[in-house]
């Protein structure tokens, strides 16, 4: 039975055991259709019907809506020849809405065609098969577009803080305010309802449920042409195709037609880095890959007429920062002239977007946001962080000033609150009384200053594995990236100074290499998940516990292991110390293991390679200094005289510095290659164990005595 014309609208009605007596598994609350017309299925006799409450619609908990009736019942068990060509067509017209997925991510020719033959078989296997596969998920409420996707990212159940904040976000539709640690599936526990949300509001602006069935869509027969599909395009831009009581929604809204701004903008997404927005617009185009929903990125560092093409295309959910999207906001963007009607707001990594001093631009977005007293009550907010609820010791300069300054997790939590307009959020805090990652081993070398270099330098070539490396300053990364340069490690720079391009090249080169370096400032802190990051090594003691705690959170994600450490030197203790309060450490982290012989060798490399820089950065001054002075002079066309001048090496100086560096170089050549081919390190490497098994080794020992005690007690 399909619907034809203008819709009625749905209203609440009351559980009755009438209602209910089909079984009330997963039943949240059932709907009344109060004013339709229907009529038999495309081009046959019409049965007009103008009664009202006739039909309802049961929410169950998994998302699913059943139609039922409450007056007649009609079997539709054995379809007639023409109802089975139309529900022939129909289900061609399913498959046809499945088999456009847009926005997917990128993928190579190879992956594609493999992922070719494995779509075919997802597509056959059952929905039983699915669902029981996904039952995990069952009384979440997500619709089943999305629970195909997770299903294909192999997602079969929900993390602890999705578990948690998903029932009341999806179908309570609360605002969220969660906190979870590092790693644990926080974009996905905000991005999840918002794709619900979109779907479950298309369907409504188009006059029907939107309800999606796993079971009937999966078991849909494949389309033979568009024409067909296009066959039963109604009036309405978003049309849900019928089939028995399932329903499918289509989107042929104008926004599907590119250069076309007339499209909802549902849902804003910030993020505090570009590439945390990068990575949030790739997680959540994988979960609305079977969905039509569009996504966009919108950051800095990329030509603002690229992200003004893709806005055009009228995407549903924008991923930003808050700086470029506010910036389009003010040059009058068509499409983001929508944000103030908003229906979702996602704010991830809040705490450290809402510092003060911090993202003005998101200051000034919300005010825009919050203008409209009953948009803002309409609209759904997220709030994630894994230290939501952390708060640091403020610096000891502060702290004499004002002795209230430090604020309890409640006052920081009520902060973002007001901030964000928030008023009865659901609050979920599943954060580890530690504050880092279950999985996550911690460890700190202590050592001078000046040996800080060599300490590094051991640890990478002990503990090869991808390694992420946290300075606390630009030049230090800059300084760091050419000593371990010359030591042929390979490193990767990071930092808000480089060009967006080499950002995103050295990310995903980091990715590709199982030994990657990465050598980064706090702006790979955040969020960032990189499969496989063994270690997160932190140069310099990070100021704040947060911020130790996001370092740390690239390592261990999604309960996998991974070993964090401290480089600390005695100017750092106090930071260390401080660290350690915040975080509740009633004992010091325990001190990382290190074989003496094989740091002296480190140590030979590092200081000829010191030496070396040494000598190439004063040859590099000295012909820049050179270079400039004589283009200065030659420019201004003026005459000096010689005492003005600062002194300026003569050839004869720069050409022994030059000459020097060369045998330098080639003697930390030498010494790299022998060490390589029959050294010791060399052999270390060979034999050099992950850091994490080092560290857990005394436990696991300690497990092991009590197991074989056990036995013998036994005995
Ligand atoms: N239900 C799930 N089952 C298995 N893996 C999941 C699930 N949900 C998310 N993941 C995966 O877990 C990893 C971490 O997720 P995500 O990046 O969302 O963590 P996060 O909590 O936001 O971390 P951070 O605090 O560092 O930002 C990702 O690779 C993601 O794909």
């Amino acid at each position: 039975m399909g619907r034809k014309g203008k819709c009625g609208s749905w209203k609440p009605v009351q559980l009755t055991e009438n209602l209910i007596s089909k079984g009330v598994e997963g039943l949240v609350g059932i709907e009344e259709l109060t004013d339709y017309k229907l009529v038999k299925d495309y081009g046959a006799k019409s049965i007009r019907k103008q009664t009202p409450g006739k039909h309802v619609n049961a929410l169950t908990s998994d998302g699913d809506i059943q139609r039922r009736s409450t007056k007649r019942k009609k079997d539709f068990g054995q379809p007639s020849s023409k109802r089975r060509k139309v529900n022939c067509r129909r289900k061609q017209q399913i498959r046809t809405v499945l088999e456009k997925p847009k926005e997917v991510p990128e993928v190579n020719k190879d992956e594609t065609e493999s992922s070719d033959t494995d779509d075919a078989e997802r597509k056959s296997m059952s929905s039983e098969l699915l669902e029981s596969k996904m039952s995990a998920w069952h009384g979440v409420g997500i619709m089943s577009p999305i629970l195909r996707a997770l299903e294909e990212q192999g997602f079969v159940e929900p993390t602890e803080i999705q578990a948690k904040t998903l029932p009341a976000a999806v179908l309570g539709r609360r605002d969220i305010l969660g906190a979870a640690e590092t790693g644990s599936g926080k974009t996905l526990a905000f991005g999840i309802p918002i794709l619900h949300r979109i779907l479950e509001d298309r369907g409504q602006s188009a006059g029907r449920y939107n309800l999606v069935h796993a079971k009937r869509t999966i078991e849909a027969e494949p389309c033979q042409s568009e024409n067909e599909y296009e066959e039963h395009e109604d009036e309405n831009s978003r049309e849900m195709v019928g089939l028995g009581c399932v329903q499918v929604m289509k989107d042929v809204s104008p926004h599907n037609t590119p250069g076309c701004s007339q499209s909802k903008l549902y849902a804003l997404v910030l993020t505090p880095t570009r590439e945390l927005a990068m990575q949030v617009h790739k997680h959540l185009t994988a979960a609305a890959r079977y969905t039509g929903i569009k996504i966009a990125v919108v950051v800095g560092g990329m030509a603002p007429q690229k992200q003004e093409r893709l806005l055009s295309r009228g995407p549903e959910i924008v991923v930003a920062t808050p700086g470029r999207l506010w910036e389009l906001i003010q040059d009058g963007n068509p499409h983001l002239a929508q944000v103030s009607n908003i229906r979702c707001l996602a704010i991830d990594e809040t705490d450290r977007m809402l510092e003060r001093g911090h993202f003005q631009e998101l200051h000034n977005l919300l005010e825009l946001l919050n203008v409209d007293e009953g948009k803002k009550r309409q609209r759904q907010n997220f709030v994630f962080s894994a230290t939501l609820t952390m708060v640091h010791e403020p610096p000891r300069r502060l702290k004499s000033r004002n002795k209230k300054l430090r604020l309890t997790p409640g006052q920081k939590l009520q902060n973002i609150m007001t901030m964000l307009g928030v008023t009865n959020p659901k609050v979920v805090d599943v954060t580890k009384e530690s504050g880092t990652a279950g999985t996550l081993t911690e460890a700190r070398i202590v050592c001078a200053l000046e040996e800080k270099d060599v300490y590094l330098y051991y640890f990478i070539q002990q503990h090869p594995g991808r390694t992420l490396i946290f300075c606390n300053s630009i030049s230090c990364v800059r300084r760091l990236a050419q000593l371990l340069s010359l030591l042929q490690c390979r490193p990767l720079p990071l930092h808000a100074n480089m060009m967006q391009r080499q950002r995103l090249k050295n990310l995903d080169r980091f990715r590709d290499n199982s030994r990657g370096l990465l050598l980064a400032t706090d702006v790979a802190a955040r969020g960032l998940d990189i499969p496989g990051v063994q270690h997160v090594i932190h140069y310099q003691v990070p100021r704040t516990s947060e911020t130790y705690v996001h370092r740390s959170g690239r390592t261990a994600r999604a309960q996998k292991e991974g070993l964090t450490l401290l480089l600390i030197e005695p100017t750092e203790v106090p930071h260390y110390t401080r660290l350690c309060r915040t975080l509740g450490r009633t004992k010091d982290l325990p001190l990382f293991p290190i074989s003496s012989s094989l740091l002296a060798a480190a140590k030979q490399r590092v200081t000829l390679a010191q030496e070396l820089d040494r000598l190439e950065l004063a040859t590099r001054k000295s012909s820049t200094e050179t270079g400039w002075f004589r283009k200065a002079l030659t420019e201004m066309d003026m005459l000096v005289d010689d005492e003005d001048l600062p002194r300026q090496m003569d050839d004869d100086e720069s050409n022994k510095l030059r000459r020097l560096a060369s045998v330098k170089r080639k003697q930390l050549g030498a010494l790299l290659c022998s060490h390589r081919q029959h050294g010791d390190m060399s052999n270390a490497v060979n034999v050099a164990k992950s850091a994490v098994d080092i560290r857990a080794k005394p436990q696991k020992n300690r497990h092991n005595l009590f197991l074989k005690n056990r036995r013998k007690n036994k005995e």
